[in-house]
């Protein structure tokens, strides 16, 4: 029924989250629509990890609310755990197991196959180190594993908390393409990150934090947009020409023979962060 159907895959209201004198999360409204790819980009401290936690339902907020997939977060709802999927840090995993055996039991508390969980191995690119225990593996690799835990019993919500900061540039690209599919399959996913072509490259919208609160959510093209900024051309020698004309400046170029290896960049979602959030160092 029409009246049964959720619209938002995730909807915060007002969420709140205090530490002494710190708002880490300071009054964050968000919806989500079923389906959509969200990026959450923002400086060290700007409330990323606080947020997502809170809509995770892993951290009570201090006020405010969140619901997933129309059910609220808090207290912990049984009902969404096997409908919601979360990138555990890896310090979180069972000790002394092996890669396999951590999988297997992620697979077992959601009566997910053991062949199926195999198979997460191996999209993530660890079939040959699932012998190995995870405190052997490397960086880059706990964190593909710790990924293919959250998306075993394939959920419909997924949260990722910086998912690629440890990978090469190899596992980041193919993470992209599996979280490209998973999207394409419908689902929803939420992820924060410091990669600004990431966020570029696979959010429908980015939300830009700082200081506990979203300052901008929009698409990426949007945001770019907004901020207006002047082109850059770099000519082969290096020189750099900013011009709100480009198309007069190009045509002086083409005049004087100077087209050869011509790079013509707009703003970036970079620019937009940096006007934003400002260019001093966070703690
Ligand atoms: N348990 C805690 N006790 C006290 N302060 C905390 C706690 N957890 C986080 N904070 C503080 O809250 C602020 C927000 O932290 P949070 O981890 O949410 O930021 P973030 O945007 O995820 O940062 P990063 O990009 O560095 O991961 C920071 O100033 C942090 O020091």
């Amino acid at each position: 029924m029409a009246a049964d159907r959720v619209v938002n895959a995730i909807e915060v209201t007002d969420l709140t989250m205090t530490y002494g004198d710190l708002r880490a999360v300071d009054g964050v409204g968000l919806s989500v629509a079923e389906g959509e790819f969200v990026g959450i980009l923002g400086p060290n401290g700007a409330g990323k990890t606080t947020l997502l936690e809170m809509i995770e339902g892993l951290r009570k907020p201090d006020s405010g609310s969140a619901s997933v997939l129309g059910l609220p977060v808090w207290p912990r709802n049984a009902a969404l755990l096997p409908r919601i999927g979360v990138q555990l840090q890896a310090s979180s995993f069972f000790e002394r197991l092996t890669a396999r055996e951590q999988i297997h039991t992620f697979a077992a508390l959601y009566g997910v196959a053991r062949a199926h969980a195999d198979e997460w191995l191996e999209r993530v690119g660890l079939a040959e180190k699932a012998g190995a225990r995870v405190e052997d593996l490397s960086g880059g690799q706990a964190q593909r594993l710790s990924i293919a835990c959250a998306l075993v019993h394939d959920p419909e919500v997924v949260f990722l908390d910086e998912p690629t900061a440890a990978l090469d540039p190899q596992a980041r690209r193919n993470l992209w393409d599996l979280l490209s599919g998973i999207n394409d399959a419908g689902r929803t996913v939420v992820l924060t990150t410091h990669y600004m072509d990431e966020a570029e490259a696979l959010a429908d919208r980015v939300a830009i934090m700082d200081h506990g609160q979203i300052l901008v959510f929009d698409t990426p093209a949007a945001l770019v947009q907004r901020l207006d900024a002047p082109t850059r051309i770099t000519l082969a020698d290096g020189e750099v020409i900013t011009t709100r004309e480009p198309t007069v400046e190009i045509a002086r170029l083409a005049e004087l023979g100077r087209l050869d290896g011509v790079q013509v960049q707009t703003g970036t979602l970079e620019d937009v962060f940096l006007d934003l959030t400002g260019r001093e160092y966070r703690a």
